[in-house]
């Protein structure tokens, strides 16, 4: 509960005045709910005995100066009684009735005040005949049901909008950490991201407007209904209520396992949101491969899961209802039992204990039993929403747990100026394992010049793309520094960091927008005419002009599904011209792009690249005549480093790739000759 009261404080803090006007509102609610259940005394009372206002109240007046003059007798003679005996059984017998008939006349006393204090509104306004009286009545029930109808809907309306701002709020934070959190060794999942966002913080939200409507209002008019009950006789409303601690021990237990069960359905729930955007992002790979029957087969086994966590909730919820009926029901037959004893009895005690003050009459009880039905309908409705309580519980315990992880990247305290240092890149003495006790980087150091071409190469797997991820803050090393200008980069804000670097990935990121904004998505404030120089150094006009039929203003697609792997990665390439960062990386960058099109891209590269620092990493023999340096890598180290013709003679690892590289190259360009 300790963190959806975050989500409570957020709410009552920020949106403050529609919290206290909803309360009002269900305040008047719930008055107005018990006010009309009140209206069945004056019914059972008046109307059925044929009398209007002011006949019931001479009648009633009559009848208490008549029982309190009786009992005033009976007292005064128990004062003579006792005087008369020394037998102390006797006496003790005596003040018993003596002590029955005194609290009798008190209650006799305050009927007779209050009729006394109600003679000017009902000799003023009460109708003179019976049936006027029930016109008056029926007329009370549909303007106090209308007003409490306008109450209601304004009291939801409230609710709605501090609940669905502050559901619109924590959207905000989650989605903001979530951009932050899953750099460095975070094991958040994209199941687990796109679970926390849409159905916890969901859930959080109906938890809210459900503990700030129903959980305020229905209790409002349970106490109301109490508190009418109590009025006709408070004792007897004590008897009803002895089942209550039986009832609240049971939905005590109900909760938690409720609760539980939440828990483990959320869980379920963003294995199944991940599994399933995994089996959409490889949609091909499964059709290609015809597992539909074993993807199918596997979401089965997995919604079933969720199915059968989902009907234990539901079971646990059904016994909160029934939990609730039983007590509102169990409430209302105890009252009856005793009730009926004492209306039937005319007795005002049970075994000795007093329950009344005078003898119930007709109306009295009746209206008294009217109260407690009044409220089980609220019992009943809190028992409806006690489950969706419950998820929001369970949903908090996700949502602000996320909320509270510290960052495992963060900006420094005082960040130094990047602008203010130099350009060498020096990895020193770097160590770094994604899975404790497996080093992707041993002891790595390497020094990149301001303005160089460094290529580096190396079999697959040995870290050539963990050492860009530590350059660009992705995850920071486990020991040794990555410097810049002989800066510690953790040293630097993220964001001033990054924005000195361009990196072209082998796996391009589009984004279902037009092919022009994709390319501005480096740098936001480019101009069209920016924008459209760079596509036209990457070779992106070439394919935009002839194949595209809205040109540049064509969708990419899902993560650039409409487009083919090569115009993915030119324009990934122009991004990076666009942007015109001091370094530049690329990682297998041009890997997708075709011959014909690669010499006229080799051509941009270096342009692209002349006056920056620049990292390629590729195995393409073209690429690597670019390089002013090519750094040969092997487990996790740097193995050699030198000029293609250098390495040929010294390293045995480089002369392997670039041969496998040549042969792969050869025949490629072969295959393509022989087609043409
Ligand atoms: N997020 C990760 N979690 C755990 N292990 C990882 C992660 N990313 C990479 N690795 C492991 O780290 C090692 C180095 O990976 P890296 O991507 O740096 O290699 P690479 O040299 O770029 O390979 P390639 O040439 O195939 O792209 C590999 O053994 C890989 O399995």
């Amino acid at each position: 509960m300790k963190y959806l009261l975050l989500a409570i404080r957020h709410c009552v803090s920020h949106y403050r005045w529609s919290i206290v006007g909803s309360i009002i509102c269900s305040l008047m609610v719930g008055f107005l709910w018990g006010a009309n259940i009140g209206a069945v005394y004056p019914f059972a009372e008046i109307i059925f005995d044929g009398q209007s206002l002011h006949q019931w109240a001479e009648r009633e007046t009559v009848n208490c100066k008549e029982q309190i003059a009786h009992l005033r007798k009976k007292i005064d003679g128990y004062d003579e009684e006792i005087a008369k005996t020394d037998d102390p059984v006797k006496r003790a017998e005596i003040n018993r009735h003596l002590r029955r008939d005194d609290s009798a006349m008190n209650g006799w006393e305050d009927k007779l005040a209050n009729i006394e204090k109600s003679q000017p509104w009902i000799d003023a306004y009460a109708p003179e005949t019976p049936f006027n009286t029930l016109l008056l009545l029926v007329g009370f029930l549909l303007v106090g049901t209308l007003v409490k109808g306008v109450f209601l809907s304004l009291s939801m309306m409230l609710v709605a909008r501090a609940t669905q701002l502050t559901t619109l709020d924590l959207k905000h934070q989650v989605f903001d950490k979530l951009l932050d959190i899953r750099l460095g060794k975070s094991n958040i999942s994209t199941g687990d991201s796109t679970t926390r966002m849409n159905g916890d913080v969901g859930s959080i939200g109906a938890a809210l407007e459900i503990l700030f409507g129903k959980t305020i209002r229905e209790p409002v008019k349970m106490f109301a209904c109490l508190a009418g009950a109590a009025y006709i006789n408070w004792r007897l409303l004590i008897l009803s209520l002895l089942i209550a601690p039986i009832a609240a021990f049971v939905l005590y237990k109900l909760a938690r396992t409720i609760k539980e069960l939440n828990k483990s359905s959320i869980l379920i729930q963003a294995r199944i949101t991940g599994f399933f955007l995994q089996v959409m992002n490889g949609y091909y790979v499964v059709k290609a491969y015809g597992t539909e029957d074993y993807e199918r087969k596997r979401f089965e086994a997995k919604s079933r899961e969720a199915y059968w966590e989902r009907v234990k909730i539901q079971f646990f919820n059904s016994m909160v209802r029934v939990n609730n009926e039983v007590l509102g029901l169990g409430m209302v037959c105890l009252s009856m039992i005793a009730g009926g004893y004492l209306v039937l009895n005319q007795e005002t005690q049970i075994f000795g204990i007093p329950l009344a003050d005078k003898p119930m009459e007709l109306g009295s009880i009746l209206a008294f039993y009217a109260f407690l039905i009044g409220c089980t309908d609220p019992l009943r409705k809190l028992g409806d929403v006690f489950g969706s309580i419950q998820a929001g519980i369970a949903a908090s315990e996700m949502v602000y747990p996320l909320l509270q992880q510290e960052l495992p990247i963060q900006d420094p305290q005082r960040p130094v100026s990047i602008d203010s240092v130099g350009r060498d890149i020096t990895f020193k003495e770097v160590q770094f394992c994604y899975v404790a006790k497996t080093p992707v980087l041993k002891n790595l150091d390497l020094t990149i010049h301001q303005g160089e071409t460094v290529a580096i190469v190396g079999p697959n797997g040995c870290g050539k793309s963990t050492l860009i991820n530590l350059l660009m803050r992705f995850y920071d090393p486990d020991l040794g520094t990555v410097e810049i200008g002989g800066t510690d980069i953790r040293q630097f804000r993220q964001h001033d960091l990054r924005s000195q670097i361009a990196l072209v990935t082998q796996s391009t990121v589009l984004f279902d927008e037009s092919i022009l904004e994709n390319i501005r998505y480096s740098r936001m404030d480019a101009t069209d005419e920016e924008v459209l120089k760079a596509a036209k150094l990457a070779y992106v006009d070439q394919f935009v002009q002839t194949h595209m039929s809205n040109g540049y203003d064509t969708l990419c697609g899902d993560s650039g599904s409409n487009l083919s792997g090569g115009q993915r990665q030119r324009i990934s390439i122009a991004r990076a011209l666009l942007r015109d960062p001091d370094i530049i990386i690329m990682d297998e960058a041009t890997s997708q792009i075709d011959l014909d099109s690669e010499r006229l891209i080799h051509e941009s590269l270096k342009n692209c690249i002349a006056g920056r620092t620049a990292i390629l990493i590729t195995h393409r023999a073209s690429t690597l005549q670019l390089a002013d340096r090519i750094i040969v890598m092997n487990h996790g180290q740097i193995e050699a480093a030198g000029t293609h013709e250098e390495l040929i003679q010294t390293s045995s690892t480089y002369c392997r790739l670039y041969v496998e590289d040549e042969s792969e190259n050869g025949e490629a360009n072969s295959q393509k000759r022989s087609a043409a």
